[in-house]
């Protein structure tokens, strides 16, 4: 008989952690379970620092009973402890590998990234209609404000942000396991791309891509950041609400083409964060006109205004319209993003102002608008 998660969530749930009796399943200790292709399994314990010797009885009871399930063929436990300084969560002890090492997704919900004080997500209802674009110019556009950025790409099955950014090579593996974020422009950059071949990650199950984002969340020295970006994976499925929730999220904006499919779908975006009561900073409509570069006029070739009606419709913010624009296009895809080629043009100008309306909200101030100009006659 295969093996499988639940088998082992019950070997795990024999498995008391205090003197209660509360069972390790229950305890909120307990991070993804990974079960692999070859029959391997892996889980992390969360503990507190000073509870490391303690808590090594725990580990190596889980890791027995899990042992002598039939079928299992390998088990791979560890403890993991937030370090008190901003350096990111530590693995105390661990057996087996490390490179698979399971991380902390299901607590990571209230557990603040050291160092970081916003966590914004930008997230789609589907591929392909500009979330990872908008995502690195807003990213962009909080710097241009004078913020402390990071952006970590979490579209684990298609990262982009390699390409967006024109980063070139691999990360520096500091002490401790702990990577060395990537940079661009100023801003401070993490991606699986920069770590595994695309078709390694695309063959990835559930569990692994959630270890993956948890382990470019936690285990990457940001340092200070005062907001870092997350360019999620598209869709609203159990992958991006597992996501969502295990990541410590202060927002998430919804970009959206005006499509009434694609507005479905961002309406589905919509009630997912909801759903697990993170705030929506708003809904941004892309590729809302086109402007042709010859004669200059406008036309709405996806329709125009759906999103701004949807977001009025859905009681949700909507931080603004940028044009499907073939300068924005060339600019994205040659690593040159629009905010920072063209800073103090029109495209540039509309990020800009997303990003000031969503710093606003960050820190409860009143929408940061560009004043009204008043004319005397
Ligand atoms: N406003 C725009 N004008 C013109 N081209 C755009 C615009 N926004 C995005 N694009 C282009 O559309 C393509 C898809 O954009 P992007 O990769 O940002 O989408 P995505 O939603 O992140 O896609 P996926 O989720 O599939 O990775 C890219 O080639 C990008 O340069």
């Amino acid at each position: 008989m295969a093996i499988t998660r639940e088998h082992v969530l019950q070997a795990l749930s024999t498995i008391p952690v205090d003197a209660s009796g509360t069972s390790l399943v229950t305890s909120g200790r307990l991070s993804e379970v990974v079960v692999d292709e070859a029959a391997r399994v892996m889980f992390s314990i969360f503990i507190e620092p000073a509870e490391a010797a303690s808590m090594e009885t725990v580990r190596r009871a889980a890791e027995t009973a899990v042992q002598g399930l039939p079928g299992v063929k390998a088990v791979f436990a560890s403890l993991t402890a937030e370090r008190p300084a901003s350096s990111g969560p530590t693995v105390v002890r661990s057996s087996g590998s490390e490179a698979r090492r399971p991380a902390a997704a299901q607590q990571s919900k209230t557990q603040r990234i050291p160092g970081v004080t916003h966590v914004i997500a930008v997230a789609s209802g589907k591929g392909g209609v500009g979330k990872s674009t908008t995502a690195v110019n807003l990213a962009l556009g909080l710097k241009a404000l004078g913020l402390r950025v990071g952006l970590l790409d979490a579209d684990i099955y298609g990262p982009s942000m390699p390409k967006l950014l024109g980063i070139h090579g691999k990360p520096n593996l500091l002490e401790g396991r702990i990577l060395e974020p990537m940079e661009a422009y100023g801003i401070k950059v993490m991606s699986i791309g920069f770590l595994v071949d695309e078709e390694a990650a695309m063959i990835w199950r559930g569990p692994m891509v959630m270890s993956a984002i948890t382990q470019m969340l936690r285990e990457v020295a940001w340092g200070d950041l005062d907001v870092l970006v997350v360019d999620m994976p598209p869709g609203t499925g159990d992958a991006q609400l597992t996501m969502a929730q295990a990541t410590p999220l202060a927002g998430a904006i919804i970009v959206s083409t005006p499509q009434d499919l694609a507005l479905i779908d961002a309406r589905r975006g919509v009630a997912m964060f909801k759903r697990v009561e993170i705030p929506i900073l708003g809904i941004v409509e892309n590729m809302a006109t086109f402007v042709c570069p010859h004669c200059g006029q406008t036309s709405h070739i996806f329709g125009h205004g759906g999103a701004r009606a949807e977001a009025q419709r859905l009681g949700v913010p909507f931080l603004g319209e940028v044009p499907l624009n073939m300068t924005i296009r060339e600019l994205s895809d040659s690593g040159h993003p629009v905010v920072v080629a063209d800073p103090e043009g029109p495209h540039a100008k509309i990020y800009k102002d997303i990003a000031r309306q969503v710093l606003a909200s960050l820190t409860g101030t009143a929408a940061a608008r560009a004043a009204p100009r008043i004319v005397i006659e």
